[in-house]
């Protein structure tokens, strides 16, 4: 097996020491065989963890598959990513998460770990097959119908109920249908402005309010995916302080980016939920560095041309995140190592039960970690992503922060800010 000695690395910004990684650990000495890497001025990170990636196969390998997302997510800096289930076909049998799981394996650059759906097809009538999925070689913990609501509350129950067993996690798209039939955008000043149908916070914030009351009565474990409002900000505090078993994660982009984008009428700004408001983007930023929210997930959602580069009305919701997550992180939190690692790997994999990740960069841990230059600024180029799809809003946009290596498993997937394979 090969090893790596990365001379003078700054651990979670602490001082400049070497860190030896021998036979997929990292170890006390290097063997004098091992390949050293120059990493002054290089801040290591244990490899980040995202709970909530879109890798479209089966079905849309056209927009990315697992090994084209797998690259990205390597490239990002992360060396694990959870997979939703809304593929073609849904990932709501144990055959289809057992697919993804060995796709990617085979890829070999990220730690693929499937999310079943709550209900057949995503249809939200009936239950799927939760139990089998759990049992699989694929291991299902995270259940999500994401893409869309499980917006029953007696099918949200049961399906608390029924991961409470395995103490796996229902994550929810907090959307209630019918406060956003047709919606376009963020309900408000701007959608007003614009003549669109507006996509109220309220449609978030009564699911999350029913769903953390359903979670305390079931005693289960609830997730809230991509909050974006001050608003669900607020419920999400009131039930943790009264002790309910929920996590939240919040997008790199809805810390970043406003619903005054949608005056372009450019749909790479269409995304669900939509951009919201500078102070909801505010309270996101303060519940995010507090541990309201829990977690930065980046909900990876790439989109073939003609899916995106048409009329705004027409378009499908989503934005490419991987390989600009750690990057927007950085512009919004500055370089808090420490908050950025329990944000971006340590919670994540707690939360996803991923045991070898997240894990202190010290003697005997696994070797999943990425290399970042904080003084390097990017211009970000959509034709270098590495992603099958293009459809970024930061392109153009100029972000701190350059991801130099990533290891899994001491193996390298990315060297020199490149792929390994
Ligand atoms: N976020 C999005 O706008 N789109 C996601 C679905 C989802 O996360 O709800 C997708 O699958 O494209
Ligand atoms: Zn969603
Ligand atoms: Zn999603």
């Amino acid at each position: 097996m090969s090893s790596y000695l990365l001379r003078g690395v700054s651990v979670l910004g602490a001082a400049p020491t070497d860190l030896a990684l021998v036979d997929g650990h990292i170890s006390g000495t290097a063997d004098s065989s091992a390949e050293v890497i120059d990493a002054s001025g290089l801040v290591a990170l244990p490899g980040l963890v995202d709970l909530h990636t879109h890798l479209r196969e089966p079905g849309r390998e056209d927009a990315e598959t697992v090994e084209t997302g797998s690259r990205a997510a390597a490239l990002g800096g992360y060396t694990a990513v959870c997979a939703m289930a809304n593929t073609s076909p849904v990932a709501d049998t144990a055959g289809v998460v057992e697919q993804v799981w060995r796709l990617g394996r085979e890829a070999g650059m990220v730690d693929v770990q499937p999310i079943g759906a709550v209900t057949v097809g995503l249809a939200g009538k009936q239950l799927a097959e939760l139990g089998a999925m759990a049992t699989s070689a694929a291991h299902v913990r995270i259940f999500s119908d994401d893409g869309f609501c499980v917006a029953d509350p007696r099918l949200m129950r049961r399906a608390l109920e029924y991961v409470k067993a395995f103490d796996g996690i229902i994550a929810q798209h907090a959307e209630e249908p019918r406060l956003t039939e047709g919606a376009q955008m963020h309900e408000g000043e701007v959608s007003t402005r614009l003549g669109l149908t507006g996509w109220p916070a309220v449609a978030e914030e009564a699911i999350i309010a029913r769903d953390v009351l359903l979670a305390e009565h079931v005693g289960s474990r609830l997730h809230v995916c991509h909050v974006s409002t001050a608003g669900s900000v607020e419920v999400l505090r009131q039930a943790k302080a009264r002790g309910v078993r929920v996590t939240a994660e919040v997008t790199p982009h809805h810390l970043l980016l406003t619903d005054e984008l949608a005056a372009s009428y450019n749909p790479v700004y269409k995304v669900n939920p939509p951009l919201r408001t500078a102070s909801d983007v505010h309270a996101l930023r303060e519940a995010l560095v507090e541990g309201v929210i829990d977690v930065v997930a980046t909900d990876h959602a790439p989109h073939a041309v003609e899916d995106k580069e048409c009329e705004w009305a027409y378009a499908r919701p989503g934005m490419v995140g991987l390989e600009t997550a750690l990057p927007v992180v950085l512009s919004v939190l500055g370089e808090r190592w420490d908050l950025i690692a329990d944000r971006m790997s340590r919670t994540p994999a707690r939360i996803a039960g991923l045991t070898g990740h997240g894990t202190d960069l010290s003697v005997g841990s696994p070797a999943n970690l990425t290399l970042v230059d904080p003084s390097a600024r990017r211009v970000v180029d959509p034709a270098e992503l590495a992603s099958r799809s293009r459809n970024t809003p930061y392109a153009g946009t100029t972000l701190p922060g350059r991801i130099v290596a990533t290891f899994l498993r001491g193996v390298p997937t990315v060297l020199d800010g490149k792929a390994v394979k």
